[in-house]
């Protein structure tokens, strides 16, 4: 570096990594933060796998990645096989390969980031996906402070932080595959009474849906144990929910945790109370798939009356039979309203969805088919009746954020919990059972969208989201405990720090 005082304002700058898990459902509220960060004056380095650092520059194009002052991208390999898919990866298979192979390349990526020759300034602190524990020791080993982001919601951790006590009492694992088929009623019905931090009448079946397993070794059995006990190792541990919505789990989470437990969300709303919507960081998105038109999505919705259009939407990781989405197609295309239908075109397991021309004809002039849209507008426009979600926890909140009240088709993960919270708990959502049959799918969207049922859950969506307004305004509590763990711990190795004087 040439002169003194460009030198001087670098290194006085924090310099937060950011490190999500190499997901979608991760990446988006990762970057949220990460984007605050920036407004709050972090330097930042946002830390890709090369596989989605590749899918990104395919998406949304060759400057994708090119950041902007003070906001870097940079990438490190997942340990997987090289491959240049568009579709998500193997979950067992990137869990497995990031918890084993992922914390020398980091650490290596650190090194480069602290080099003088980097031309950024020194690293000063670490935000590390709470599934990528491998970060809390790399921020050790540099000696900088480290927060965790947990990105799911704390129903949906403190089911995780159960799974001992389930396998100690010996309802896990399965002891065969009868218990593992029968989803209604069976094993999966049993009642689990002491569950910490978890709802009344809580059933097995409830719980994250890795304690399906016959196998004591199953990989994301054992890998999210690791990781929940692990998230005693961070100096703070940030939830993208708000206390309103999950106040007595977070109790039990904040009793159940050595460090602190900070809820920041939802992050989505937070983040665009800080962020100007015209602004450079506005163009930094995070989607893994090419957006389609969201323009044309959005005309199309606005040519609806309001409330009359479902919703549906499956997430990234969701994969389901060819003949799970022929129930689909026909429950929607007899239910009799107009849809707009989201299919990935990863969806259907090991081939691609077949829709048959008499359904193209049954639908025509009421439905939209998409591949990626932009769903947190899609949801925020009037013409959205119902969403008919996988229930991850970005689509939920979301879908709360906008006062849209949901149909679950959980498939995995935390999934199973966030649906029976939305069904019993907070009174937006009805379930769809394991195997979609068409005519009771149509029969539970009606019930949905004109139904007494309906009318209350859209009551209930709709108060959900005055609270979820409340927790991310300016002063409020997202923003208040944000502040805490920036002062008290991201910036932490700052403080008295006679840098570049
Ligand atoms: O057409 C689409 C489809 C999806 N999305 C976005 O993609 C994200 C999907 O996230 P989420 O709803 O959380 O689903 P998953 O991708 O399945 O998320 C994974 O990560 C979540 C957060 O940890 C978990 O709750 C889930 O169980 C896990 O599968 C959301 O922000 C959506 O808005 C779009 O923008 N357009």
């Amino acid at each position: 570096m040439g002169s003194t005082a460009p030198e001087v304002t670098l290194l006085k700058q924090p310099h937060a990594v950011c490190l999500p898990f190499p997901a979608q459902g991760h990446v988006t509220p990762m970057l949220q933060l990460a984007k605050i960060l920036h407004a709050r004056g972090f330097h930042v380095t946002f830390v890709n796998t090369e596989f989605n650092h590749r899918r990104l520059l395919r998406s949304r194009g060759p400057d994708a990645l090119t950041g902007v002052p003070g906001f870097r991208f940079a990438a490190i390999p997942d340990g997987l096989p090289p491959s240049d898919a568009d579709a998500t990866q193997d979950p067992p298979s990137l869990c497995y390969s990031t918890m084993t192979t992922c914390l020398p390349h980091l650490v290596t990526l650190l090194a480069g980031l602290n080099a003088p020759s980097s031309g950024t300034p020194p690293v000063t602190c670490l935000v590390v996906d709470g599934i990528m524990s491998f970060g809390y020791d790399a921020a050790r080993e540099i000696g900088v402070p480290v927060a965790a982001l947990w990105t799911a919601s704390a129903c949906g951790l403190m089911g995780i932080r159960n799974y001992g006590n389930l396998i100690d009492m010996g309802l896990v694992p399965f002891r065969d595959e009868v218990d593992l088929a029968d989803v209604a009623g069976g094993h999966l019905a049993t009642v689990v009474r002491g569950a910490r931090g978890m709802c009344g009448g809580v059933q097995l079946r409830d719980f994250p849906s890795f304690v399906r397993t016959t196998d004591r070794d199953d990989i994301m059995l054992n890998f999210l144990m690791r990781e929940t006990e692990r998230l005693a190792l961070p100096d703070a541990v940030m939830i993208n929910t708000f206390d309103d919505l999950e106040a007595a789990t977070l109790d039990a989470m904040r009793a159940d945790l050595p460090p602190t437990v900070h809820t920041v969300g939802p992050l989505l709303l937070l983040e665009r109370h800080v962020i100007p919507p015209d602004g450079p960081l506005a163009g930094l998105r995070p989607n893994l798939w090419k957006e389609q038109d969201g323009l044309m999505v959005m005309e199309w919705l606005g040519c609806r009356a309001p409330r009359s259009v479902v919703y549906v939407n499956y997430g990234s990781v969701t994969v389901m039979t060819n003949s799970q989405l022929l129930e689909f197609a026909w429950g929607l295309a007899n239910s009799g309203y107009a849809f707009v239908w989201n299919i990935r075109p990863d969806l259907v397991k090991g081939d691609s969805a077949v829709l048959p021309p008499e359904f193209v004809a049954a639908i025509e002039g009421r439905a939209l088919l998409t591949t990626w849209c932009p769903q947190a507008a899609v949801l925020e426009h009037e013409a959205v009746g119902v969403f008919l979600t996988h229930s991850g926890w970005n689509s939920t909140l979301e879908s709360l954020c906008a006062g849209v009240p949901m149909l679950s088709w959980p498939f995995f993960a935390e999934q199973q919990t966030n649906c029976r919270y939305k069904r019993t708990e907070w009174g937006v959502g009805l379930e769809i059972g394991g195997e979609v049959q068409s005519d009771e799918l149509a029969a539970v969207i009606r019930e949905a969208m004109d139904g007494e049922k309906g009318k209350e859950m859209r009551r209930r969506a709709v108060e959900w989201k005055e609270k979820a307004v409340k927790a991310t305004l300016p002063g409020g509590p997202a923003e208040a405990n944000l502040n805490w763990v920036i002062d008290k711990v991201l910036l932490s190795n700052n403080k008295g720090e006679a840098v570049g004087a």
